[in-house]
């Protein structure tokens, strides 16, 4: 095998507490990760000569700041592999859209050379590596619905019954830093007890301020807020609502006003690599 072509899943956040700050600034929180049946492809060449090269293109991401040449880099440096990668993303997934696309794409690609260059790193590791890319990688490695503490490194399965969901993509990037900075954002949310959940209220802590902030995520969390539940996922901009079923999920968007960008999505309950982690020993 020198090429294979590989998924690289949404993720939302059903609900997202900040219930702490570190010193070094960055928040502690609490949240439950679920994957979605929509995102980017991305296809792995390998090389003989060790080179890792992206060769599609990304508005406004350099490459060697591309989080999928960052991964491969990351898995060449720690594993010393004599191989090298080219890596073609298809991206579907919004930037600063809160669906973790930049997290998904650099997991896909550990997970994929990991087979592709014959490594065979456990997942535990490969999570803890992961983890220097970006606080959602994690979770796209430990491959299945989550609840997440610290900065979502600590990880614990969550079962959760099938769902199809409505996203709403407004047309603006987030900056997570933004949200994070913001004065009037509350960090000190209870922590809650992953036994009570989804018993317990919960909602997106960071979704006042992103409301605030971002005219557009406001109109969209309104507009969607119309059918039910809306919520913002991480630190946005993307929206979503659970439905009954795929068909409930089409006839809604078909009453969104055009324009609007919005998908229907199921959940993704196991990673589609799952397997190409070996379990640490
Ligand atoms: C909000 C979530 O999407 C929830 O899943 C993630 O925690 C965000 O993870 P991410 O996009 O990988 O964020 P990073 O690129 O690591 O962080 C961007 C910036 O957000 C702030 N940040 C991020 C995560 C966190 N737990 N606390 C923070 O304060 C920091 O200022 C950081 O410099
Ligand atoms: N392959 C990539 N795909 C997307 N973004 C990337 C990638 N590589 C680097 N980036 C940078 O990472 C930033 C965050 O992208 P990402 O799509 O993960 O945001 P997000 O959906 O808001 O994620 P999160 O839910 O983790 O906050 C982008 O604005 C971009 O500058």
């Amino acid at each position: 095998m020198s090429s294979v072509r590989v998924f690289a899943p949404a993720k939302i956040n059903l609900f997202l507490h900040v219930v702490g700050r570190r010193p070094d600034g960055y928040h502690l929180l609490e949240t439950a990760f679920r994957m979605l049946a929509h995102g980017d492809w991305i296809t792995l060449t390998r090389r003989e000569d060790g080179a890792i090269h992206r060769t599609s293109t990304l508005a406004g991401v350099a490459e060697e700041s591309d989080l999928v040449v960052r991964a491969a880099r990351l898995m060449q440096t720690r594993t010393n592999s004599r191989f090298g990668v080219d890596i073609a993303v298809e991206k579907k997934l919004p930037m600063g859209g809160g669906l973790g696309g930049g997290s998904s794409d650099a997991a896909s690609v550990m997970l994929g050379l990991n087979r592709l260059w014959g490594l065979g790193i456990g997942r535990e590791t490969l999570q803890q590596w992961g983890l220097t890319l970006g606080a959602d990688v994690p979770f796209f490695l430990f491959g299945q619905s989550a609840f997440a503490q610290g900065v979502g490194e600590k990880l614990q399965p969550l079962s959760l019954p099938p769902a199809c969901y409505v996203v709403v993509e407004p047309p603006v990037a987030v900056p997570t830093g933004q949200i994070f900075t913001a004065d009037d954002l509350t960090r000190d949310t209870e922590p809650t007890i992953i036994a009570r959940f989804p018993e317990l209220p919960t909602r997106n802590d960071l979704e006042l301020v992103a409301r605030r902030l971002f005219p557009e995520v406001d109109a969209a969390i309104e507009m969607l807020g119309a059918f039910g539940e809306a919520r913002m996922s991480g630190s946005g901009s993307s929206v979503f609502l659970r439905c009954a079923d795929a068909s409930e999920a089409r006839k809604l968007v078909a009453k969104l006003p055009s324009g609007t960008q919005a998908w229907i999505a199921e959940s993704l309950d196991r990673h589609p690599l799952f397997d190409w982690a070996d379990s640490d020993q």
